[in-house]
């Protein structure tokens, strides 16, 4: 297992991309693209993988997009994190997820998270954390986004009717209490056909060990 880990550590992997990739297109479309990728296992054998691409990527940006982890803050309320519901066609129904989208041309993630915040929730938003580049489905895609976490001041006038700005897009848009988070999202999956985001549910179960277990003790296994 030793030797292994030397072999996936130091793994060489993709061969000539740049001029396999377009030798191996499979198929291209406007947003995507399918094509076979060729690279070498830890045991020095060539392979190939169906991937799947975007055609958006831009070549200044880090990631494909951005997803925004966005807190509510009011006077007098619970802190509540701003979701989103939408259609989704590859999915064939709709989905509960972090406002999302992709980085325009010349954008930082910062930017663009605070865009998609307002065009997909009305909400002006302040970035406080920014998540280094993450992979999304990487048996399937190349596909990266980076998460921004974001505070909204809703005692301000600004975000007391925050209007969207959605142009074709349909989003409709769900306020969930921190701390009650995972439960009224399980409470959504019971009333209506509807899938969840994995980073949104993952973020609710960690939610869940901060709010019930801080700094549980270590203790002897059963
Ligand atoms: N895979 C896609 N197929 C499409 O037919 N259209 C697509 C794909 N991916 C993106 N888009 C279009 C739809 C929107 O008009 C724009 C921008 O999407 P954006 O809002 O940035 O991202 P999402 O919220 O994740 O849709 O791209």
């Amino acid at each position: 297992t030793e030797k292994m880990h030397h072999m996936i550590t130091h793994f060489k992997a993709v061969i000539k991309e740049e001029i396999l990739d377009t030798l191996h297109l499979i198929a291209a479309g406007k947003w995507v693209k399918l094509e076979k990728t060729t690279y070498v296992d830890p045991a020095g054998s060539t392979r190939t993988w169906e991937t799947v691409k975007r055609t958006t990527r831009r070549t200044n940006t880090a990631a494909d997009g951005v997803g925004v982890v966005a807190l509510l803050k009011r006077t007098l309320h619970k802190d509540c994190v701003v979701m989103v519901k939408q259609f989704r066609p590859p999915m064939g129904c709709c989905t509960l997820e972090f406002p999302a989208g992709l980085i325009d041309e010349g954008e930082t993630a910062e930017v663009a998270a605070l865009r998609e915040l307002k065009e997909e929730t009305g909400y002006k938003g302040e970035v406080v954390a920014v998540t280094p580049v993450t992979c999304l489905d990487p048996g399937l895609s190349n596909c990266t986004n980076q998460i921004i976490l974001v505070n909204i001041n809703g005692d301000d006038m600004e975000n007391i009717n925050p209007r969207q700005q959605l142009g074709e897009k349909f989003v409709e848009v769900i306020l969930l209490p921190l701390d009650e988070f995972q439960a009224k999202i399980d409470e959504l999956l019971k009333k209506e056909k509807i899938v969840v985001d994995a980073r949104v549910y993952i973020f609710a179960m960690g939610m869940v060990q901060a709010f019930f277990k801080p700094r549980e003790l270590p203790v002897l296994k059963q």
